[in-house]
């Protein structure tokens, strides 16, 4: 039996193509009705609604919505030594790979006398959501908490949904101790994007929102983006990974690499695009060995109900089919990937060569892994120290600047109408 459904590329119609590139569409719109909902009542009703949503959505009942430097300081003592080596050394790899994305730009004289420079300033409040659902993923806040520490960010607000017992787990508390921030906030979902887009007495309000989540936070980052004014950093929702494989491939690396998206959540997918169909049966084959393996077979099962294999004539139509459907991860697993790299326009992150799994992105080998899904790799980049900062232009000129610069812009100021404009140039070149 086979587990991924196999196109040809050839036969693809249009229409079909187009299919095959869509995902996590809400054609009912019921999730945009269910945030919205949820939006309206955190703005009205503050911390009442997130204590409901909580006791409706988490089940846990909950008198105080975050805890406090004690409590995060108590839950991370409870974790192993090797637990909390290996946090440090993913927040050291992180921390490393993103420390040079602030470097100082230089200053340009675009004319004699006219100098302009760019300077970064940190997002003074920004909002980070670590999912916490189907699995907590502590590496996501190391992902959004070191690009936020680098970039100066004043003020960090972490939400995350409340374990059944209403504490968090005690990796991500170990993270924070980390990160030195001293507070989370017990909220997940919809509810916690509201809660820091609009402000409630407990959480506070930020500029910027940042993280993944399943379709309901994604939904509602967009949401709040257009009526709140609050800044999102990309739509981040459910995981995808696409692979190119051709006959130079091990089957067994790739089904490994497919179902470690797949057990995400069951809204994932992953695909293999390959040029080789005896690699491709060879993938169904070690798919269904390696699942029965899973504790978390059943999820991964769904998303691979949800992904598929194409099959390719060489790889210049794989890259073109994974251009276009733009991947979250792209992971190349030719002996031919070098040749590969300048022909990639679309992925989010891309993993290359037989020895690079995505998982290592996922952890700890530096690179960020909050990334743009859906085909939103078409426009966003993923999540660095950029993305904590707003870049400030600045310039000055003299007077041999505006004697150079100056009658220029008075013909522009003219021919667009706008007297003030030159007037303000005019005064000075007197
Ligand atoms: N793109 C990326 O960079 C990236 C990185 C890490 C994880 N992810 C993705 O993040 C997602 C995490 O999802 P998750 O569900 O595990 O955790 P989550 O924290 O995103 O969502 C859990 C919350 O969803 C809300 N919720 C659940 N059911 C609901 C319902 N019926 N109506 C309204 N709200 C509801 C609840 O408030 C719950 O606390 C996964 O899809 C994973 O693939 C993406
Ligand atoms: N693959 C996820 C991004 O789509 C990130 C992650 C966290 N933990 C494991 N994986
Ligand atoms: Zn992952």
């Amino acid at each position: 039996m086979s587990i991924l459904k196999t196109y040809d590329y050839y036969l693809l119609e249009e229409r079909e193509y187009e299919q095959l590139l869509t995902r996590n569409a809400d054609p009912s719109q019921a999730v945009h009705h269910v945030v919205m909902e949820i939006i309206n009542d955190v703005k009205t009703d503050g911390d009442a609604a997130l204590r409901a949503y909580a006791q409706k959505l988490d089940r846990v009942q909950l008198e105080r919505l975050f805890l406090t430097a004690d409590e995060i300081a108590a839950l991370a003592s409870s974790i192993g030594r090797e637990q909390q080596r290996a946090l440090e050394i993913a927040f050291a790899n992180i921390y490393r790979f993103h420390e040079t994305q602030l470097r100082k730009e230089r200053s340009i004289e675009t004319m004699p006398g006219v100098k302009c420079w760019r300077e970064p300033r940190p997002i003074e409040k920004v909002g980070l959501y670590i999912p916490g659902g189907s699995a907590v993923l502590p590496s996501t806040l190391l992902m959004l908490g070191v690009p936020a520490r680098i970039a100066g960010c004043k003020e960090i607000v972490v939400c995350s949904p409340p374990q059944a017992d209403g504490k968090i787990n005690g990796y991500v508390a170990y993270c924070l101790q980390l990160l030195k921030i001293d507070r989370v906030y017990l909220v997940g979902g919809a509810q916690a994007v509201a809660a820091m887009a609009y402000g409630t007495p407990s959480v506070p309000r930020v500029d910027k929102i940042f993280g993944p989540g399943n379709q309901y936070v994604t939904k509602a980052k967009s949401l709040v983006q257009a009526l709140a004014g609050v800044s999102i950093d990309m739509p981040a929702g459910p995981s995808e990974v696409l692979v190119i494989a051709d006959g130079s491939a091990n089957p067994e690396y790739v089904a490994a690499d497919l179902l470690a998206q797949a057990e995400h959540g069951a809204d994932s997918q992953a695909i293999l695009v390959s040029t080789d169909q005896r690699l491709i049966d060879g993938v169904q084959t070690a798919l269904e060995d390696q699942l029965t393996q899973l504790p978390r077979a059943a999820v991964a099962a769904k998303a691979l109900a949800n992904s598929y294999a194409v099959l390719c004539d060489n790889l210049n139509e794989a890259i073109t089919f994974s251009n276009r459907y733009a991947p979250e991860h792209l992971i190349i697993e030719t002996d031919e990937w070098q040749s590969l790299l300048r022909k990639i326009s679309n992925a989010g992150s891309v993993f290359v060569g037989h020895l690079t799994p995505e998982s290592a992105g996922d952890y700890a080998s530096g690179t960020n892994h909050t990334l743009p899904t859906s085909g939103y790799a078409r426009s966003y980049s993923g999540v660095s120290v950029d993305a904590f900062v707003k870049k400030i232009t600045f310039q000055h000129i003299t007077a041999e600047g505006l004697r150079n610069i100056g009658p220029t812009v008075e013909v522009l100021a003219e021919l667009e109408g706008l007297q003030a404009h030159k007037n303000a140039v005019s005064l000075r070149l007197r």
